[in-house]
């Protein structure tokens, strides 16, 4: 590994990535952070002289500022003295996994904290305190507050985005109610962009997984977002490629920060400005014109687009409509939290594939039998059984990391097996260990492609196990109010990329059999970053 990644990730990522959720605009996507990523987002504008102040800077600081609670009624998987959670901070960063796996272990059913850099942070484990987690009003337990918080929203995204979040019901309401209407353009578009990003081919290519995906999944969800040909430009899939990791990388920098530097430190490190100027610069004119249709031909005018952007338009109230910024802004958010979510989600189910090209074929059959009897269309997608357990397996196995339902205390709270903790802390679910627990799940550390397809056939159950559906034990989207808004969009559109992969492609890896490790950083699980071998399918 390289020095200076070596440096970066040791030790100025510590308090960052322990902090930031499990999704992306629950955001922030902590996955989305990649050494990549990381990489390219600091390490490439700095040099290590100022890596090395940096992790020095932040040692001094952990010194001046160490955690202020203990929550000396929880227990501690380390030791809570401010020198020795120090050194715990370190292990939470560099083995969270083992970390909250030894956790759920030894507290099955309880909470217990692990210390970051400069606080604790409060894991709850097991369906009973997870359910208290998602009955608790706002008021209390707070998901907004939790993401601003983390993300240093003030600085890095500006936090109206979380205060007055008024794109987020379109997302619930307009884009689900819109999936069945839209799934031919998402189909045309997803087709679109695996044939310019790899090419079926004779013989096999090795594709650099991860990125193909990310222009991808960026492509084909702006088609619903924003549009053709705006969806394609590739200054645009970029930006939103960037924009998430961009924002993810300055909250990690702030959170080694005392909070007073911060409003110094954001103005230099905030890319907000600069990346809504770069998408004016695409949207503007779109906007300009459907506003000029609307006040032409009436604002239902024959032949408006049927996209997020019309509809942020249609409910954006006087004082903002004709804001082009503002409406940049939403769709940036948007992106935020869908397209990293998606890619490392798609990629981690990919790698499965490649290394078990044998479930090809009963996807293969599935969908070409469902498509002879109902077209392609959303119905069809819901019927596709198989494709559906196997993405969800694949959530369920890896996912997106170890932890799931942050929320931040707004008062103080108590759980009903009497844990209290005071306001101002954070609360988290341990998911990783739940998905791999045995008394949860059978034989919870085998892939089984079509495990929810085979708990759908129990009477009762055909709603329960699919992909969407979140309980108490399945908490990939979260759960209860906040559970992803985007995640029917989301299974929509990744069903319908894995039918198109699986009908078009056969699938290998350069180590046969063998699925490369993803990496963990802190709660973070990161895709593997290697190659995929595609060709185009010979049966
Ligand atoms: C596989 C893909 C995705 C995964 C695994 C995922 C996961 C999550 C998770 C874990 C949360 C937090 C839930 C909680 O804390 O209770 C969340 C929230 C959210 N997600 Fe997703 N997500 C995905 C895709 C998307 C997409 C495509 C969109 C947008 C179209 C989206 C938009 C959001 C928004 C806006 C929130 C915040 C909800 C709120 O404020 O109540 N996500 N997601």
């Amino acid at each position: 590994m390289n020095i200076t990644r070596r440096l970066f990730l040791t030790r100025l990522a510590p308090k960052s990535l322990p902090s930031i959720p499990s999704c992306a605009f629950s955001y922030s996507n902590p996955a989305d952070v990649g050494p990549e990523a990381i990489h390219r987002g600091v390490c490439k504008s700095s040099n290590s002289f100022v890596l090395k102040l940096c992790s020095s800077t932040v040692f001094v600081f952990r010194w001046l500022f160490p955690p202020k609670s203990s929550l000396p009624n929880i227990p501690s998987l380390t030791p809570t003295t401010p020198v020795l959670s120090f050194l715990g901070s370190i292990r939470n960063l560099l083995n969270n996994r083992d970390l909250i796996l030894e956790g759920y272990q030894k507290y099955k059913g309880q909470a217990f904290k692990i210390p970051e850099l400069f606080r604790w942070h409060v894991i709850v484990t097991g369906p009973k305190l997870i359910e208290e987690l998602r009955k608790a009003p706002d008021e209390k337990l707070s998901f907004d507050a939790a993401v601003i918080e983390q993300m240093s929203m003030d600085w890095t995204f500006g936090s109206e985005v979380m205060r007055n979040p008024w794109h987020i019901p379109l997302i619930r309401s307009n884009l689900t109610r819109n999936l069945g209407v839209l799934f031919p353009d998402i189909r045309e578009e997803l087709i679109m962009a695996f044939n310019d990003s790899i090419p079926p081919t004779d013989e096999w290519t090795a594709v650099p997984l991860i990125q193909a995906l990310r222009t991808i999944v960026s492509r084909t969800s702006n088609r619903i977002f924003v549009g053709a040909p705006v969806c394609r430009n590739p200054d645009w899939v970029q930006l939103n490629i960037d924009f998430t990791v961009q924002v993810a990388t300055a909250a990690i920098i702030l959170n080694v920060i005392p909070k007073f530097l911060h409003p110094i430190a954001g103005r230099f490190l905030t890319v907000v400005k600069k990346s809504v100027d770069r998408g004016v610069r695409h949207l503007e004119p779109v906007i300009k014109e459907r506003y000029r249709m609307m006040e032409q031909l009436g604002p239902e005018y024959e032949g408006k687009p049927n996209d997020f952007l019309s509809w942020l338009m249609d409910v954006a109230d006087e004082g903002k409509k004709g804001d082009v910024r503002e409406l940049v802004l939403r769709v940036l958010a948007t992106n935020f939290g869908a397209i990293h979510t998606s890619s490392n989600s798609f990629t981690n189910a990919l790698f499965r594939l490649a290394a078990n090209p044998e479930w090809i074929g009963p996807m293969r059959e599935e969908v070409e039998r469902v498509v002879q009897e109902e077209g392609w269309n959303k119905n069809a997608l819901q019927k596709m059984l198989k494709l559906d357990s196997f993405l969800k397996e694949s959530q369920r196995f890896d996912g997106l990391g170890s932890l799931s339902m942050t929320r931040l205390t707004l008062q103080d709270f108590t759980f009903s097996d009497g844990t209290f903790v005071p306001k101002g802390e954070l609360i988290s679910a341990a998911m990783h260990p739940m998905h791999h627990d045995s008394d949860v799940y059978t034989d919870p550390d085998i892939f089984n492609p079509w495990r929810f397809a085979d708990l759908r056939s129990n009477e009762g159950e055909e709603l329960k196990h699919q992909l969407v559906s979140t309980n108490s034990e399945y908490i990939t989207f979260g759960h209860g109010r906040h559970a992803c808004p985007g995640r029917f969009f989301a299974a929509n559109e990744l069903k319908g990329m894995l039918a198109h992969v699986v009908t078009t492609y056969d699938l290998k890896l350069e180590k046969e059999g063998i699925v490369p490790e993803p990496t963990w950083i802190a709660n973070a699980l990161l895709p593997n970053q290697g190659n995929v071998l595609f060709r185009k399918r010979r049966v």
